[in-house]
């Protein structure tokens, strides 16, 4: 599973900064698609050839977009700011798709809601061939495993597995592990339950939640017995590997980025523990016992299955944290939004009074979207504002995309071997779909429906056809990405993180280190690769976590599905 940033266009960037192309940057190109048509001449410096070349287009392509640096622009730009670039030049030129030209390659940069929803449909547009690519350059795979993604469609399969194990019943008691993990943390063991210090100063919130999150979510997919759980320094571990580059693969990457590649060592030593004991709890989650299953018939070893694991476990952490991150942010930074929500939940938990005095509340985890339409609000707009995913395909066929149906809809060609990018940002920002300046601005009622701020302007609908405003919305509001590829566990993530606030909004107050509001941080400046925004690290992080009032002796109950014993 190698969401979203199949490759290494990071490190594609970082060469390119010193402009000096190597045989080495020949080979990334090459991987990027960039460079076709280029023969590699060993007498004619490979940096010449790739500057003099200028892609061909047919005039069926999307149109040209020349950078304003001429070769370079585009890279550039994405440099400095990649998801800004791409809202930026949206904006500039209101090209539905753009083609842009990158050193003598090009790929093409889809922007209106249509296509990109044109594009989830379409069969020759695929994401296998890019993930092939990386699992290519994954030399901690045997070459038969590597084999058994670019031969026997283990992309495809365990897309599959993922679909069918994270819904239904499996989904439920993966729902119930994560939240019983969850309210074990919270709530404090039953001995200390009332003793325990009732407030929690962090340095970092950020990391306060991150931690907790990353437990969660690991033992939700691998039981009590998961790595993270018995040994915490994983979950530095795994951050650390994940802020570098983590396709890079080259000696080189290993000694400039210590940290990581020290970190994914850690992480693959212990998931080779894991997978070398056979575990037999029922607390370990259906994707992992059926995956592991799947893997082995193509005799995968231990070593591989750890090092296929580690990328579900970056599939199910490196975009659900952040997301928990910033709806709990903007709620805890807004007075008023607090005692709503508050109400809200309360309202939709069942209380229960114990023999022994304490009080059980109950959630019923699965209901939350229903039984709290605002909170469920409040995800979405937390969500929009935070994705900064560029999503990616790769054209298998020369194929044809339109906006809609009619003699005056252009369709563009889209050229077979091209990578194909759909920024999310493009959308879910575009002012004149979210109401123009409060665009940019978060309102918890935007998907209530309820909203007076939301004004769609007439000339975006005029260009972009007939459609409304309200159908423009739904089809630009794809930060779980779409078609084959979507992502397969947005469900898991949005009852971990509703079930999650409901427990923290009414058992817990969070206020900055003085006891005031919280402050909304900035978000921190994004690598390419960033699916979802993180607090800007310069940012006041400082937060005081307290049991509220009344809450002290309280034990949480998830009602999510079948009981799981560990
Ligand atoms: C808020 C949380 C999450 C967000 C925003 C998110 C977002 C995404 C996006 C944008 C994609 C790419 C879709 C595309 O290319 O069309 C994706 C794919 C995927 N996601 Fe998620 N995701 C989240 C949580 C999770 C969780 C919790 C899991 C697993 C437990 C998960 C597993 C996956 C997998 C397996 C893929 C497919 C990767 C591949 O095709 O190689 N995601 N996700």
């Amino acid at each position: 599973m190698f969401v979203t940033q199949p490759f290494s266009v990071d490190s594609y960037l970082m060469q390119l900064q010193s402009v000096i192309i190597d045989k080495q940057h020949f080979l990334f190109l090459k991987q990027f698609g960039l460079q076709q048509n280029v023969q590699q001449d060993e007498n004619i410096p490979e940096s010449l050839i790739i500057y003099l070349r200028v892609p061909k287009l047919d005039p069926r392509e999307p149109p040209l977009v020349y950078p304003r640096i001429p070769f370079v622009g585009h890279l550039l730009g994405m440099i400095q700011d990649p998801h800004q670039y791409f809202f930026k030049l949206n904006k500039r030129t209101n090209h539905p798709v753009a083609t842009l030209p990158i050193l003598n390659g090009k790929v093409y940069v889809i922007n209106s809601p249509q296509l990109v929803q044109a594009a989830f449909r379409n069969q020759s547009l695929s994401l296998a061939p890019l993930v092939n690519e990386y699992v290519g350059r994954m030399h901690e795979l045997s070459p038969s495993a590597r084999r058994s993604y670019a031969e026997d469609g283990m992309h495809e399969r365990m897309m599959q597995l993922f679909i069918t194990r994270m819904s239904g019943e499996s989904l439920k008691r993966m729902n119930t592990v994560a939240m019983r993990e969850m309210n074990s943390i919270f709530q404090g063991s039953s001995a200390s339950r009332g003793q325990e210090k009732r407030v929690i100063e962090t340095e970092n919130l950020w990391l306060w939640l991150r931690n907790i999150m990353t437990v969660v979510t690991t033992t939700a997919l691998l039981g009590q017995k998961n790595p993270w759980k018995k040994d915490p320094s994983l979950i530095e571990a795994y951050w650390s590997w994940e802020s570098g580059d983590i396709s890079r693969r080259t000696p080189l990457a290993a000694i400039k980025d210590r940290a990581s590649h020290q970190g994914q060592i850690a992480i693959r030593k212990a998931l080779n523990i894991y997978f070398a004991e056979e575990h037999h709890s029922n607390d370990v989650s259906q994707l992992t016992v059926d995956t592991v299953a799947m893997q082995k018939q193509y005799s995968f070893s231990t070593s591989d299955l750890a090092a296929a694991y580690l990328q579900v476990i970056h599939a199910s952490l490196m975009n659900a944290v952040p997301t928990a991150f910033w709806v709990m942010a903007h709620i805890y930074s807004r007075q008023e939004l607090l005692a709503s929500l508050r109400e809200e939940t309360f309202n939709a938990v069942k209380q229960q009074s114990l023999e022994n005095g304490e009080r059980q509340v109950s959630i019923e985890v699965d209901q939350l979207d229903k039984l709290c339409p605002k909170l469920m609000s409040v995800f979405r707009e937390a969500h929009r504002l935070a994705s900064i995913a560029t999503l990616h395909r790769r054209v298998v066929d020369d194929t044809f995309l339109s906006e809609g149906n009619g003699p005056n809809v252009r369709s563009y060609l889209l050229k077979k071997g091209i990578t194909v990018m759909i920024p999310t940002i493009v959308g879910l920002r575009e002012p004149r779909l979210w109401g123009g300046v409060v665009a940019a601005e978060f309102d918890p009622e935007r998907f209530l429906g309820q909203s007076k701020k939301q004004q769609g302007n007439s000339s975006y609908t005029e260009l972009r056809g007939t459609e409304s405003i309200s159908n423009l919305r739904k089809k630009a509001y794809f930060p779980f990405g779409g078609g084959k590829e979507l992502c397969p566990g947005r469900n898991f993530a949005i009852a971990e993180v509703m079930g999650m606030m409901v427990v923290l909004l009414n058992g817990f107050d969070i206020t900055s280190a003085d006891g005031g509001t919280l402050p909304l941080p900035k978000p921190g400046k994004p690598k390419l690769t960033t699916g979802t925004a993180r607090p800007d690290q310069n940012a006041d992080l400082r937060a005081r976590i307290m049991r509220r009032p009344g809450w002290e002796n309280v034990v949480w109950e998830t009602v999510a599905g079948p009981k799981v014993t560990p």
